[in-house]
């Protein structure tokens, strides 16, 4: 069988697997592993379990088995915004084959991968995985790696690979078989060398382009898919690193049994003689379908002959970027080329689900069909193994599956439990934000700015002349931190949504775990620096009551989470980072204005502005413990309070009263937690109904 020659003639490097037709996934076992060097073998490798030959050698995964993928699509068309952008597009890509769909730029590449992975809606047309229409079911078994490398640059690959491998493997498998298959793709993708670099962006140094191109397939690879889609993952790459890539992937695909369907920019021509079908397209029309090893016939046969030693791919792409007639000549002879025998049996059918569903459970004799003889042709013409994955009752669990399959006709779960997503996703979010949030930069500014204020507010005296301080120390503490929670979660927020975006387009995890991971995963880091601001900066102004000391950071604390809330509900809704910092900045100042301490005689019909102001219910709370609990304040010789004639201390009433508003602290703090709750719930259900990743 060719595919069974080509894949021993390929044995992947190290030896990992037994190759043949369905021996697709084997893990090293002990002894292999450790003959492999130190960077092998960092978990407990399972035993190395040899089933029936077309079970996967991977004892966890075999509720998952990665089945094979026959992909056949026909007559895709597509239109954005009323303009068409794909018309008519035929293909068809076996396991263990690399399809290259090429064609110049906008000619609408990257439009048919979106439609072949479900992503976008078409038109007309149909696509088939063995026999089923495109559904959840087989969306799950897709990888789609895209063409921007979208990570979290502050982790390393292999923590990187770990947190992908956690999240998308199923619960089935233990903590160890997931690392030990993290291993093995490391050890496929060649990124032993690069494991514990970090990922990186613009501003720090991290893994390679190629590297990172590698481990964009990485993580895909990690869901153990049959069909992989790749745009472009040899752009920006130089020749070798290219050619390097396209090998890698060809072996796994023939050793594993993938199908691969890749965009190609203008491949050399070792990249393109990999490719063993090769889609041309030319402004959204098929300007040829078939093998790649025959292209070149195909346009001799319109007369249009390539030069010795020309390398073809750039030939074809030339020849199509062409005059207009060319063009159209290319196209009319690929439509010609349809009707031709040799054009594959299963685009040229009517409806091939049905015919194979008839055939399969004899429903009716072929010859009462629609298409009598070609059902029977259909079947006699296909090759023997691609015949066996349209029959194969097991690659089809709805087994009635119709053209007219929808989408909640086919079984679709979650890969691991909320529980499993809450505790990774929270455990990662911690990891990853922690350099961002705790950066040396914020501690230095934390510890300078609570000895200024120290230093500034030095042991106020408890007396009416120093009010006007201990409340500026207050105010100015709730305003600074707020501002810094809510700026720190709307700066973070554009650059994780398109990790989680992509993510769960990938349907890894549920939003709702995420989300809450998110809180909690967050929470430490976000209280840490404005408890040690307190810590310093509190005892500095010279009060020692250890409650109040307590209970003003508490509520610290809880305005900055508050804050914290909002900043997530704006950058949730933002799209535009110009929009969200204008939003903020507006909502912060007038929350500042509205706050109690900058402007105390507001005109009656702004009042109502206060109640909004989350500053005012955390400014009041400080004040109110510290007022009250905290040693009297003295009345001035002259005083403005009135109380002073009777008494010798302002009581905490006298002084909220002057700011024009009193609510007891217990009405405080349930509008903040309000605030809280409100904010975030906001936050998670724009994210969840709105700005839906498309
Ligand atoms: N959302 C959209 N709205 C409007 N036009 C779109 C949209 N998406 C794609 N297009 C248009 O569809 C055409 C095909 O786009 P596509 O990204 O599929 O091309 P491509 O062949 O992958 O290009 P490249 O090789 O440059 O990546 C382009 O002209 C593009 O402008």
């Amino acid at each position: 069988m060719i595919l069974g020659e080509a894949a021993a003639a390929m044995i992947i490097s190290k030896d990992l697997f037994l190759l043949g037709d369905q021996d697709y996934l084997r893990l090293p076992n002990k002894d292999e592993k450790r003959s492999q060097g130190p960077n092998m073998g960092r978990t407990n490798t399972a035993p190395n379990h040899r089933v029936d030959s077309t079970a996967v050698h991977f004892p966890c995964l075999l509720d998952q088995r990665p089945l094979p993928v026959h992909l056949a699509f026909r007559g895709i068309s597509v239109s954005v915004g009323g303009r068409p952008i794909l018309e008519d597009v035929d293909g068809l890509v076996r396991p263990g084959q690399v399809l290259a769909v090429m064609g110049p730029s906008g000619c609408g590449k990257t439009t048919l991968l979106n439609s072949l992975s479900g992503r976008l809606k078409l038109d007309s047309g149909q696509i088939y995985f063995n026999r089923d229409p495109l559904c959840k079911r087989w969306k799950r078994k897709i990888c789609y790696v895209l063409q921007q490398d979208i990570f979290f640059p502050d982790l390393t690959l292999r923590q990187t690979l770990e947190y992908q491998a956690r999240l998308r493997l199923s619960d089935v498998m233990s903590h160890a078989q997931k690392m030990q298959y993290v291993d093995h793709i490391i050890d496929v993708l060649e990124l032993n060398n690069c494991q514990d670099t970090i990922i990186g962006d613009y501003l720090k140094r991290g893994l390679s382009g190629g590297e990172k191109k590698r481990a964009n397939i990485a993580c895909e690879l990690l869901t153990n898919p049959s069909l992989m889609l790749l745009d472009e993952p040899t752009s920006g790459l130089d020749s070798h690193a290219a050619h390097s890539l396209m090998m890698t992937l060809k072996r796994y695909a023939v050793s594993e049994g993938k199908t691969v369907v890749i965009t190609l920019h203008q491949p050399s021509s070792q990249i393109f003689h990999l490719c063993d079908k090769l889609l041309l397209l030319c402004n959204g029309r098929t300007a040829y379908f078939g093998d790649t090893c025959k292209v070149v016939d195909f346009f001799s046969s319109v007369g249009l002959n390539i030069m010795p030693h020309y390398n073809p791919a750039d030939f074809i792409l030339e020849q199509i970027k062409g005059p207009q007639d060319v063009r159209q000549k290319i196209i009319l002879a690929a439509e010609e080329a349809r009707k031709n025998k040799d054009y594959p049996i299963e685009l040229r059918c009517h409806d091939v689900s049905f015919i194979t569903e008839k055939y399969d459970h004899k429903i009716l004799p072929p010859s009462h069909g629609p298409y009598p003889s070609l059902e029977q042709d259909a079947l006699n013409q296909m090759e023997p193994d691609v015949r066996r994955l349209w029959l194969d009752t097991h690659s089809h669990a709805s087994s009635s599956v119709s053209s007219d399959t929808n989408d909640a006709d086919c079984y679709f779960s979650w890969p691991t439990s909320f529980w499993t997503q809450f505790k990774v996703l929270a455990q990662r979010n911690f990891q990853e934000a922690r350099p961002r949030m705790l950066s040396k930069l914020n501690w230095v500014q934390t510890i300078g700015l609570g000895i200024l204020a120290g230093l500034l507010w030095f042991q106020l005296e408890r007396r009416e002349e120093a009010l006007h301080d201990i409340q500026g120390w207050m105010f100015f503490s709730t305003t600074y931190w707020m501002l810094f929670a809510l700026f720190g979660a709307l700066s973070s927020f554009p650059p994780e949504r398109e990790v989680i975006n992509k993510e769960r387009r990938s349907g890894a995890y549920r939003l709702s775990a995420y989300y809450l991971a998110k809180m909690v995963g967050e929470l430490p880091l976000t209280i840490t620096l404005p408890a040690i601001y307190h810590f310093i900066s509190y005892p500095m102004l010279g009060f020692h009551s250890p409650l109040v000391f307590l209970t003003l950071l508490g509520f610290l604390l809880l305005n900055t989470v508050v804050a914290q809330s909002v900043g997530f509900f704006i950058g949730a809704c933002c799209m535009d980072m110009q929009v969200s910092i204008t939003m903020s900045a507006l909502y912060t100042l007038a929350t500042q204005l509205f706050g109690g301490y900058l402007a105390t005689n507001i005109p009656p019909w702004l009042t109502w502005m206060r109640y909004t102001s989350m500053v005012h219910y955390a400014y009041q709370n400080m004040q109110i413990v510290e007022f009250s609990d905290g040693l009297p304040i003295l009345c001035a010789k002259k005083s403005k309070f009135a109380i002073c004639q009777m008494s010798d201390s302002i009581p905490v009433t006298s002084i909220l009263e002057a700011q024009g508003t009193y609510l007891p602290l217990w009405a405080n703090t349930l509008v903040l937690l309000g605030f809280l709750f409100v904010f975030r719930l906001l936050g998670y259900m724009v994210l969840r109904y709105f700005n839906t990743p498309k």
